[in-house]
């Protein structure tokens, strides 16, 4: 899988990389900036995407496309398809410029809006990916837990280096008999719940 990336692909990563590395010292302002997972974690949600359930693979926060790329390198391998929401006008157009390049848009449907004016239409979910606003991850939780299939998995980002702003989603969850939960620290540290 990480050896089919093509260089097309691999200069548009590293686009990104360097506009995320800019944004964090350049003072622009913090919902600008794309804030991106690391490479490392890219390709975990990679491994941890390719062996799913049958279900729904979503994302809550594309920003540029940067996470999607790497979990539609596994969508890619087994003929699935990602969603993933974007609330941000300006970052829509990045990432559908992104997908674009990539050529990887078969595998990527990009919903413009707010995730919450949409969860309640999603069907079964066997994976989410969770890189939004902290605030929002337990109503996240909350909103889509009863929908994760069995050996589904929600993967929330940022559960080390904003612990506090993960706690509760992760007390939550964590409290919820229906999921087996750890932190990894890879990253940001990778916040993993999967449904018994
Ligand atoms: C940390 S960034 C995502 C980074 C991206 N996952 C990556 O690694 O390339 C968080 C994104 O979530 C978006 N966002 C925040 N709240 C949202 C919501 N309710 N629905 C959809 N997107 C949201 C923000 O606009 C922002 O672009």
């Amino acid at each position: 899988m990480f050896n089919e990336i093509s260089v097309i692909l691999k200069e548009r990563m590293e686009y990104l990389e360097k506009i995320d590395l800019a944004d964090r010292t350049d003072g622009t302002p913090r919902n600008k900036r794309l804030r991106q997972i690391s490479a490392d974690t890219g390709k975990f949600l990679s491994l941890l995407s390719v062996n799913l359930p049958e279900g729904e693979i979503i994302e809550i926060g594309t920003s540029a496309g940067y996470s999607t790329l790497w979990l539609a390198f596994a969508a890619r391998e087994t003929g699935r398809k990602i969603k993933t929401f974007e609330i941000d006008p300006d970052k829509v157009l990045l990432a559908k410029e992104t997908f674009r390049i990539a050529g990887l848009e078969d595998y990527i449907e990009l919903i413009h809006g707010d995730f919450f004016d949409y969860s309640a239409q999603l069907g079964q979910i066997a994976f989410c990916f969770l890189d939004a606003e902290k605030e929002i991850y337990e109503r996240c939780f909350t909103e889509i837990a009863h929908k994760i299939v069995v050996n589904g998995l929600i993967v929330a980002d940022n559960a080390i280096d904003q612990y506090e702003g993960v706690k509760p989603m992760i007390n939550t969850a964590t409290d919820d008999n229906r999921f087996d939960c750890l932190i990894v620290p890879i990253g940001n540290g990778e916040f993993i719940c999967r449904r018994k």
